[in-house]
Order: structure tokens, then C-alpha cells, then sequence
């Protein structure tokens, strides 16, 4: 008895995390009786309203949960019954990389799961199975990612019939592990500034692919350094010709080269193949680095969906410029940043939850003379993590919908919707992954000591998705692509162009930020005003506005003396702003759509409350903002303030619900300390006890 007082059964701490939550949650009809000593000695009480949302985890969890959660069911439970596939806390590179690849062996050959076929036919689905198998390890996201969107995605969108009838049933089976080889030791960001060179030789009808120099070393290739068999190579493709230069530059075209002989696994001739070594994080993903001596491949390797070269030479596409073909070719390619982005709102799903549910049982000093209270009672901690949690399902909502018009885009090929995908998934994949990779680090400190415990999992969690910040395109790269779509939109708009969808809002709100803000409702503090979708969405859009139009006007001003790339340096801060302030418009546009789209009243209002503290906490992060131009007076300000923390407050009572509606089951979270029963005995049993 004693014992256990000293150390409740989590099924205990349950018990008194729920009563505790009674006690000081708020009701959505007024109670009519005081508050307890208790309650006001906690401070927990900002205002005087009680509510209590009562949410129905399950009918939540169905509105969240996509068609595919069957598939992603199977997968965990694949991996469940499998404790040989588990990825151990501690493991050797070598190792990892070995048992990496079993995983997804197995995962393919014995599941009969085919993720090829859906990256063509059924994009969601295959963005379903990443997810779920990102959970298991990231380093599996990343392999099978490699594999099936990188290597096979580049075979499907860039190749042609034949290519496809020759290779894609072998990819998708695993029998042809393989690479996506396009970056090199001096060019990552700048595609266009590859070295490798694939001359066509019209005596033997083939190409040489060549490594000019050792910058031209292609680095940091997924699957090369151990497992690959073939990568698709990015190369500048060269024609021979007959003036003094010898050769004409077709620009960067992908090529199918084998990599390993079949049998002996042995480097090809002319190919060198080295190891790229132990990464930060992601050690299951054997990233290698190749040079290319006078390596040939037949003429039918050339991917030629946007540029073919025939057996006498010549050059056909449909498109006239490098720069078009280059622009119709990287746009195939993003997908990975979808599913990136899908990935890592996933990454962030687990490490809340593992935060929220270990928050609601650690408890840390107590008002005198009374039991200790659960950490999420503290403000401090509520601050730290519902802002987060509200995050993570605007989050989910906006890449949800990413996956929607990223699927729509790929049955229509509809023009405008390329450039709306194109622009989107590279500010939705920038954005989301900057934040989840901040947020690893809070929630390993709002998990204090035992968040260190590499067991809980926040240490491979960050380490392996940092990198997510990176490859796909790099987000400070791709937030200045967003930018300069807005700039090229905004252009159009005074030209009398049409907007596309996701930009249309600007039409209104530029014409609201030109006049000036009103004085009358930058005063307004209701809290039914400052909760009105309304008011929140033109604050973002009113912001999104004013930045573009100060944006297109400064580099107006300093083209004239700096050229347009000087200007553009000029104003690279103020344009990465203007990005993620149109990325935060959207992501809350499509929350809000969530919200009045969800059919079940209680899990309406639970995620309407969710909603306004993504919001208003946003609104509150970039006040200073809203303040110097007179957006928001000093008053509104304050109330601003004090809403968000109640929010916040509020959130916390139903934290628990919103947490298991993400429908992570425990040998999914895996971390001990976030186990949904006897999480404390769980986790001394793994040091021994
Ligand atoms: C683990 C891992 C796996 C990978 N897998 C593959 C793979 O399978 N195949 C493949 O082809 N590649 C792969 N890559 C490479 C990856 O795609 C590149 O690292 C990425 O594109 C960034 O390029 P970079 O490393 O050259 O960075 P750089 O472009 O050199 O960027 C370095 C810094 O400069 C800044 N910067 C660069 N340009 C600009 C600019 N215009 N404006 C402002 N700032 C700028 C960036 O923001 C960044 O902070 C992988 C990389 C890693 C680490």
C-alpha cells in the first residue's frame, strides 16, 4: 500500500488526472457552484466561464482518420507481430541499414502492399503507407521513399511506355532496388548547375554518362551506398555536333543507369561507388556517392518524356526551351515534397502525443497540504505544448488537403492546378517541416530527464526527420519559389489576370490592406469577435497583403540600382516572411474548412476551440506586426493575449481526447513513458527493474 502510494499504477494516476480534470474543467452550460479553493489555488481559473467540451474520441479520430486507414492498420500490425523488424534503440549503422532493408523486403514480399502502383494511380494512398511506415522507423519512410517516389517516381513521370513495361513491376516488387542520383558534391539547391555529362555516341547508339570533375562526384545518393542496383542519373545531355565546339548542351535530362552486376553485387565497370558514412540521423539509409568513368548505357535509358533524342541524333521535344523542359521535369518530381510534408505532420502526431500523454501523468509539486498536480495543470507547460498540439491538426488538415489537389492535379494535369500544387508543396513542405523540427526539441524539454531516455524516442525523432528541412528542396529555397509565385500572381493581378484558387483571397484583401485598417475594429475585444473565423482570416490575409505589396515595391526600388538579383538578396528576409505568412493564410483557410465541414457537433466545437488557438496564437506571435500599423489597438492586443492562454487552458481539458484521436496505438508511440497504461512500471521494466 505504501509502495504504491509512493509509485501509483498509471491506471491510479488516471484515475486522479481525471477526477483533477473534473474539478477544474470548464462546462459548457454554467455550473452553478463556486470555485473550489482548490482550483483558484492552482491559478488554473483565467476566466470566469466554465465550459467543458465534451468530445467523443471516436467520432473525431473517424473525421481525422483518411480512406486509407485500413492500409496503415496493416502495416502496423505487420510490424506488431514481428519484434525482429523492430528497430532497436541501439544499433550500428551497418546493422541498421541491414535491418532497414529486411523491413521493407518483408514489408513488400510478404504484405503484397505495391507502392509503385498507387504513386501512379493512387497518390493518397501511397502518401498513407509512408506515413505509417515512418512511424515504425524513419529511416524506412525514407527507403521505401527512395525506392518507390525517387527512383520509381522518376521512371514513371519522366520516362516513357517502354520504360515503364520494362521496369516498374521489378521496381515495385523489389527486385530492382534503386537510386535517385541528381545531387552532386558542389551543387544541391542549384539543379541546374550539375556537372555530369551523358554524351550521345551516334556510331554505337548510346550514351557515356561521365564525372567531369570531383565536383561532379554525385553525393548523398539514398540506396547507393549498399543496396541499389540501377539509378536514375541527372546529367546535362550533350549532342554531338559540327562546329568547333564540338558538342551542344540539351540541358539536364534523367538517365536509367545500372549500377551493380545482378549476380556478384559488384560495382559496374566504369562506375566507383563510396560511402557516404554515419549521418546525424537516418543511419537505415545507406546514402552512397558516384563517379562515372565512361560508363554506357543504351540510347533507350534516356527518360524521355520531355525530351528525346533519335537513333540519327536529333533532338525532339515538345518544349522549346532548357528552361521548360527543366521546369516540366522537376515538376514531376513533387511528389516527395508532398509526401514530405505528410510525413513529418506524422513525425509530429507522435512526438505530441508522447509529450501530452506523459504530461497528463508526470505530476511536480502541489499547492501545501495537497497532491501534487499532473505538469500539463502548469501554464508554463500548457504554453509549450497546446499551441503545438492545435498546430499539429491545422497541420493535418492543410497537408490533407495538399494530398487532395496533389491527387487531382495528377488525373487532370491541369495547368493552373500544376502551378497551384507546385507552389504549395513547397511552402507547405517548408513550413511544416521547420516546425515539427522545432517542436521535437520542446517536447523532449517539456518531457524533462525522461524525455532524454533515447527509449522515449525524441532523439531518433529529431535527429532523423532534421534532415526533412533539407532534401526535397531546401526550405529556405523553396519558400523564395512560394514568394516569387505570389510576386508573379500579384503581377498578373494588376494586369487583369485571373488568380488561381489558392491565391484568390489576395484580390479582396489587397484591396482592404490599400485603404487603411479601421479604426473602429482594430478596438474590437469580444471574444466572439476575436473567435470569429472572420476577423482571424482577414488578420492573416491582411498581413499576407501588406507584406506583398511592400515586397513588390522595395524590389522595385532596388532593381533599379541592384539588378534583380541584388534586389532580390535585398529583400530575401522580408520575401521568406512574405512566404510563410501566405503558408499560415492557407494552412488556417483550410482549417477553418475542417472545422465547418466536420458532421458531428461535439467534434465540431472541440475543433473549433482547437482552431482558435492556432489562430489567435499566430496572431499573438507576430503582434508586433499587427501593432505598428494600427491592425490591432492596445486593448485588442491584451485580449488577444488573454484568449490564448485560456484557449489554452481550454485545450488542455480535452488534450487527452484530441491526442487519441490521432489513433496512435501504443506499439506505434512505442516511447514507455507515454504508454496508456502502467507507463511508469513500463518504463523501469526496460532498465531492468
Ligand atoms: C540524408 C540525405 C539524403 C539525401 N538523399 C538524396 C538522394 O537520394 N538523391 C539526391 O539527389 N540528393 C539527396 N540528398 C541531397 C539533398 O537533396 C541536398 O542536400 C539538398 O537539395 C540541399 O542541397 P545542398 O546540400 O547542396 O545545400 P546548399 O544548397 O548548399 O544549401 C546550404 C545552405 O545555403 C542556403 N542556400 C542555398 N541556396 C540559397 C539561396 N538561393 N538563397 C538563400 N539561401 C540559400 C540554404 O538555405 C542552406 O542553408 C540527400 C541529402 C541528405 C543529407
Amino acid at each position: 500500500m505504501e509502495r504504491k502510494k509512493q509509485n501509483p499504477t498509471a491506471e491510479d494516476e488516471t484515475q486522479i488526472i481525471s477526477r483533477r480534470i473534473q474539478r477544474i474543467s470548464l462546462h459548457i452550460t454554467p455550473i452553478p457552484r463556486p470555485l473550489h479553493d482548490h482550483d483558484n489555488n492552482l491559478g488554473l481559473l483565467p476566466c470566469a466561464t466554465r465550459e467543458k467540451l465534451e468530445v467523443e474520441t471516436e467520432k473525431l479520430s473517424v473525421y481525422m482518420r483518411g480512406k486509407y486507414r485500413d492500409m496503415q492498420e496493416k502495416i502496423y500490425e505487420y510490424f506488431n507481430a514481428r519484434p525482429e523488424l523492430q528497430t532497436p534503440v541501439e544499433i550500428s549503422k551497418d546493422e541498421h541499414r541491414e535491418l532497414c532493408w529486411r523491413q521493407m523486403y518483408g514489408l513488400i514480399r510478404e504484405t503484397g502492399i505495391r507502392p509503385l502502383k498507387y504513386v501512379v494511380e493512387e497518390p493518397a494512398k501511397y502518401f498513407a503507407i509512408t506515413e505509417a511506415v515512418g512511424a515504425v522507423d524513419i529511416s524506412l519512410g525514407i527507403k521505401l521513399g527512395v525506392q518507390y517516389s525517387l527512383w520509381g517516381g522518376s521512371v514513371m513521370n519522366l520516362g516513357t511506355k517502354k520504360h515503364k513495361d520494362k521496369y516498374s513491376e521489378k521496381i515495385d516488387s523489389l527486385e530492382y532496388p534503386g537510386c535517385f542520383a541528381m545531387t552532386e558534391l558542389h551543387h544541391g539547391s542549384n539543379v541546374q548547375g550539375i556537372q555530369t555529362v551523358a554524351t550521345f555516341d551516334p556510331i554505337t547508339d548510346e550514351f557515356t554518362i561521365n564525372t567531369p570533375n570531383d565536383g561532379a562526384i554525385k553525393w548523398w545518393i539514398g540506396n547507393a551506398a549498399v543496396h541499389g542496383k540501377f539509378a536514375s542519373v541527372f546529367a546535362k545531355l550533350m549532342l554531338p555536333t559540327h562546329d568547333a565546339k564540338g558538342v551542344s548542351d540539351m540541358g539536364v535530362h534523367a538517365f536509367i543507369v545500372p549500377l551493380r552486376d545482378f549476380k556478384t553485387h559488384q560495382a559496374l565497370p566504369g562506375i566507383e561507388i563510396h560511402d557516404c558514412g554515419h549521418k546525424v540521423g537516418l543511419n537505415g539509409v545507406d546514402n552512397g556517392a558516384l563517379r562515372f568513368t565512361s560508363v554506357r548505357i543504351p540510347r533507350d535509358n534516356l527518360l524521355n518524356r520531355f525530351g528525346d533524342v533519335a537513333r540519327d541524333g536529333k533532338y525532339t521535344s515538345s518544349l522549346p526551351t532548357i528552361n521548360k523542359r527543366f521546369a516540366a521535369t522537376l515538376g514531376e518530381l513533387v511528389g516527395g515534397r508532398v509526401g514530405l510534408g505528410y510525413s513529418s505532420v506524422g513525425v509530429l502526431k507522435i512526438a505530441s502525443t508522447i509529450a501530452i500523454r506523459y504530461s497528463l501523468l508526470r505530476q511536480q509539486f502541489g499547492p501545501p497540504k495537497q497532491p501534487e498536480i499532473s505538469i500539463l495543470d502548469y501554464q508554463s507547460q500548457q504554453h509549450k505544448l497546446m499551441p503545438m498540439l492545435a498546430t499539429t491538426y491545422a497541420f493535418h488538415f492543410a497537408t490533407v488537403n495538399l494530398v487532395e489537389i496533389y491527387s487531382q492535379m495528377k488525373m487532370t494535369h491541369d495547368e493552373q492546378l500544376v502551378g497551384e500544387v507546385h507552389a504549395l508543396s513547397a511552402g507547405i513542405k517548408a513550413y511544416v517541416t521547420s516546425y515539427t523540427a522545432k517542436s521535437l526539441s520542446v517536447c523532449r524539454e517539456a518531457c524533462g530527464g525522461h524525455g532524454y531516455a533515447a527509449v522515449n524516442r525524441f532523439g531518433t525523432l529529431r535527429n532523423d526527420h532534421d534532415i526533412f528541412q533539407t532534401f526535397e528542396g531546401d526550405n529556405t529555397v523553396l519558400l523564395q519559389q512560394v514568394a516569387a509565385d505570389l510576386l508573379k500572381q500579384y503581377k498578373e493581378k494588376f494586369q487583369g489576370g485571373t488568380l488561381s484558387v489558392t491565391w484568390n483571397y489576395l484580390r479582396e484583401s489587397m484591396n482592404t490592406y490599400l485603404s487603411q485598417p479601421n479604426p473602429v475594429t482594430s478596438r474590437w475585444e469580444g471574444v466572439e469577435h476575436l473567435r470569429d473565423p472572420k476577423f482571424q482570416l482577414d488578420a492573416f490575409r491582411y498581413r499576407t497583403s501588406r507584406l506583398l505589396q511592400s515586397a513588390a515595391v522595395r524590389l522595385r526600388k532596388h532593381s533599379k540600382t541592384l539588378g534583380g538579383f541584388g534586389a532580390w538578396n535585398r529583400c530575401l528576409n522580408h520575401l521568406l516572411t512574405l512566404a510563410e505568412s501566405h503558408i499560415e493564410s492557407v494552412i488556417l483557410e483550410k482549417f477553418i474548412e475542417a472545422v465547418e465541414k466536420c458532421p458531428d457537433a461535439s467534434s465540431r466545437a472541440a475543433l473549433k476551440l482547437v482552431c482558435d488557438l492556432y489562430a489567435l496564437h499566430r496572431i499573438w506571435n507576430d503582434i508586433g506586426t499587427y501593432r505598428n500599423v494600427d491592425y490591432v489597438a492596445p486593448n485588442k492586443a491584451k485580449a488577444i493575449h488573454k484568449l490564448t492562454d485560456h484557449l489554452s487552458f481550454q485545450v488542455r481539458n480535452i488534450a487527452k481526447e484530441l491526442v487519441d484521436a490521432f489513433d496512435l496505438p501504443d506499439h506505434v508511440t512505442r516511447a514507455p513513458i507515454a504508454m496508456q497504461s502502467e507507463a511508469y512500471a513500463q518504463y523501469t521494466q526496460q532498465v531492468g527493474f
